[in-house]
């Protein structure tokens, strides 16, 4: 389980321009689920991301993963058990290296176990046999520069790369915004299927609607830092996109 106990984060602490981006969150999300976070521009989906994935640290509270806290566990722990995907395409990945080099950082990156493994003909092969299940012919291509490829396509290798190793913990910041519709769902699909298989905790934030009614097992909205509403499976599940739209008061 990943447990945030009253985390509150403020920016520019006594200057004007003081905000309060998260507020005395407690929030448990399950081993194995999957929640998907909305929210208007500002009320601090990204920020909590960021404290989860480290990149910021909470000013008061506490985040454990399976009773451990892991706030200030350094970089190469951290991602050994929390990974993240973000909106650009670009970001998850080196674009002057091929996909197979690609995919020998990220293993690199994560484990130790890969250091042998990562140079030889088998790791070639579970690469292989890994993005060919995206069926995206892409297996075929493992020694072609990763920018040369779409952002569909990025996206999905990048989360293929983030479960190589054994993490506990998914982060979706926006993965599919950057996406033509098409693409998005591709990339909305595989992100579903890599987290049941590999039984993830992840946390999806999205401001398209019909992906946070399509995806996960939780819904939660957050205004100005806090969370103002928690749907499990069932209650999200008789949800509409008109109950969802009316949330939001710019649509109003
Ligand atoms: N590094 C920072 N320095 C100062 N203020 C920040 C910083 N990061 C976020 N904020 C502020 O914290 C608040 C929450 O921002 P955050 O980016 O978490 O919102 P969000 O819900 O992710 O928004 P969006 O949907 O636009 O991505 C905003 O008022 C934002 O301006």
């Amino acid at each position: 389980m990943l447990d945030l106990q009253h985390i509150t984060k403020v920016f520019n602490v006594g200057k004007a321009t003081e905000v309060t981006a998260v507020q005395d969150i407690t929030l448990q999300l399950n081993a194995g689920s999957y929640t998907v976070l909305v929210g208007a521009n500002g009320s601090g989906k990204s920020t909590l991301l960021n404290l989860i994935a480290g990149n910021i640290y909470a000013d008061t509270g506490s985040i454990r993963l399976h009773n451990k806290e892991i706030q200030r566990l350094p970089d190469y722990r951290r991602s050994q058990c929390v990974a993240r995907v973000f909106q650009n395409p670009l970001l998850g990945t080196a674009a002057s290296l091929t996909i197979l080099d690609n995919f020998r950082m990220a293993a690199l990156r994560r484990s130790r176990k890969w250091m042998k493994l990562g140079m030889d003909r088998t790791f070639t092969q579970i690469v292989r046999d890994k993005v060919s299940t995206l069926g995206m012919g892409l297996e075929d291509k493992l020694a072609q520069p990763m920018g040369t490829l779409s952002g569909g396509q990025r996206q999905a290798l990048t989360l293929l790369m983030t479960v190589m190793t054994d993490v506990d913990v998914l982060l979706l910041d926006e993965p599919s915004a950057a996406l033509d519709p098409r693409s998005a769902r591709e990339v909305m699909e595989i992100a579903d299927r890599i987290i049941q298989e590999n039984k993830l905790t992840a946390l999806l934030v999205t401001h398209n609607i019909g992906e946070a009614l399509r995806y996960g097992t939780r819904l939660i909205q957050m205004e100005s830092g806090r969370v103002v509403r928690d749907y499990n499976q069932q209650a999200k599940s008789e949800l509409g996109h008109a109950d969802v739209v009316s949330w939001f008061d710019y649509y109003e």
